[in-house]
């Protein structure tokens, strides 16, 4: 047989998957069974269903997890590295391996197959039949003789787990890295003293090996300062690996952070190194580091000070060099002071605080960072030359810019396609309808709301700016200059929802 025919006959790539059944559908014809079920040891306390064959073979047993401790007998198989036949009986103390779910016929048939190579115990084989004594003698010592060949089979189906896992990471690792270090140095537009102000400190803290926390409403440029740190770093030959801690919740954060072992938890199907082992020798950048779970604090805390940490599920203390730049939106400091952030944590990663200015501040930048992003649209609108009117810019600089320069940059696009010729007029900017704010030419053409509605509208947007808190120092009634309670009676009356 050529390879050409392998190919054909779809023999030279088997799937784990399909060898396994292959596997199995030769076992049957040998020891006739209804259930032959393929387990991995996952840890010292779990076997976990990886293949299973036969008519009883149902969805509830896939991915179903034997725990050992409940199974004396099987954790003797595992050791003894012996075929064993289970005799199922009345007495209470004894657990069929699969009673949870599902209910076999006392007395069945019921075997138990170690699997090792090379002293090694990978896993488990379990053959059940519900009629009695279909395990003879000769079947049981003919298992014994098999079960190194299945080993194999098990061995090759964990094999290409851990290899698709670690493809995966690679994959992880060389995204992070794009993003084209070396531009994002010449991408930090803006002239204007304060914005100088920030590309000082850039330089100064970029060489150290200080972890830096840059402080900024959204859109101001965060990420990119971070880049901009990392690239100018002695490790910007290493990662740089990114975390969006916002909306992880304590396992999540855990398992992003530090990784897991396979089997750490349901649904860990493979082995996954975390952010921390990722970004080893390189930077770990947290964006919204306000966000993370106040439980997990304590591990980050640890594995920053001393560089070790664990992944979920395995107690090999792992070592990472990395040096962290966070991010935030929020006051911490108030966090702090509100107990929802460590503030052990905080002055760990508050060595070198960046404050970025919002756009309002650095008005003066609109110009040069608008003709930025009008020359990078350039290319997406097949070489359009694009030109910004003194109209147009003019109503970009008395925008309020809540959204900072990410929604400098969306309103440059809308305008480059509104615009036919590439000449970007006044009309072709439409701001984000949250932020808008009327330019006199607008005002007089635009019809007279009500007071009510005007009044909720400011309202609205004071909740969303303060995230929706009412009280305290960055709380939307001091933002609205009004006494809280008399908000609060106000978001009633106007039935605004929070
Ligand atoms: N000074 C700058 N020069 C050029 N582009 C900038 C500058 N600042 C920000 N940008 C661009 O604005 C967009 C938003 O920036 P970035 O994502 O870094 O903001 P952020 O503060 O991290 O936002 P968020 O808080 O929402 O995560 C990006 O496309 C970025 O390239």
């Amino acid at each position: 047989m050529t390879t050409q025919d392998l190919i054909q006959k779809d023999l030279l790539f088997l799937s784990p998957q399909k060898t396994m059944e292959i596997v199995l559908d030769t076992i049957n014809e040998i020891i006739p069974y209804e259930l032959a079920v393929i387990l991995s040891k996952e840890n010292n306390k779990n076997l976990k269903v990886r293949f299973s064959r036969g008519p009883l073979a149902t969805d509830k047993i896939k991915n179903y997890e034997v725990n050992l401790e409940k199974h004396p007998e099987i954790i003797d198989v595992l050791n003894t590295g012996k075929v064993k036949l289970v005799e199922e009986t009345n007495d209470p103390n004894h657990h069929d391996t699969y009673e949870e779910i599902m209910d076999l016929p006392i007395g069945h048939s019921c075997l138990l197959a170690p699997l090792r190579i090379n002293g090694e115990t990978l896993g488990l084989m379990t053959l059940d039949h519900s009629q009695c004594d279909m395990f003879t003698p000769q079947r049981v010592s003919i298992a014994n003789s098999l079960t190194k060949l299945i080993a194999l089979a098990l061995a090759q189906s964990i094999a290409n787990d851990s290899l698709i896992n670690e493809k995966e990471t690679l994959l992880f690792e060389r995204t992070s890295l794009i993003g084209d270090i070396s531009s994002v140095l010449e991408g930090l537009i803006g002239n204007s003293p304060i914005w100088l102000q920030v590309i000082e400190k850039i330089k100064l803290v970029a060489p150290t090996d200080s972890h830096v926390m840059i402080l900024g409403e959204t859109g101001t440029g965060k990420e990119q300062v971070a880049k901009a740190i990392h690239a100018l770093s002695k490790r910007n030959q290493k990662p740089f690996i990114t975390l969006n801690c916002s909306a992880l919740n304590y396992n999540l954060a855990e398992s992003e952070l530090f990784g897991h072992e396979k089997g750490a938890y349901t649904g860990a199907v493979s082995t996954r190194r975390g952010r921390f082992e990722l970004a080893n020798g390189g930077t770990l950048f947290l964006d919204e580091i306000g966000d993370l779970p106040f439980e997990i604090q304590p591990k980050l805390l640890r594995a920053i000070q001393e560089g070790t940490f664990e992944r979920l599920g395995s107690e090999k203390t792992i070592h990472a060099d990395v040096r962290i730049i966070c991010a935030t939106n929020v006051d911490l400091e108030t966090k702090v002071k509100e107990g929802k952030f460590r503030e052990d944590l905080y002055y760990r990663l508050n060595v070198f605080p960046i404050l970025l200015p919002p756009l309002r501040k650095r008005k003066e930048d609109i110009y040069l960072l608008s003709n930025y992003f009008l020359e990078k649209l350039k290319s997406r609108f097949i070489n359009k030359n694009f030109v910004l009117t003194k109209e147009a810019l003019e109503i970009l600089t008395n925008n309020i810019w809540y959204g900072n320069v990410r929604e400098l940059q969306n309103t440059l696009e809308r305008a480059a396609i509104l615009s036919k010729d590439g000449v970007i007029k006044a009309t072709h900017i439409i701001f984000e309808k949250e932020n808008y704010q009327k330019s006199d030419f607008v005002e007089i053409n635009s019809s007279i709301r009500s007071f009510e509605e005007e009044t909720k509208k400011i309202i609205v947007r004071a909740l969303k700016l303060t995230n929706g808190k009412i009280y305290g120092k960055d709380g939307a009634a001091e933002l609205l200059k009004m006494k809280p309670t008399t908000l609060q009676s106000k978001i009633k009356k106007l039935k605004i929802i929070l």
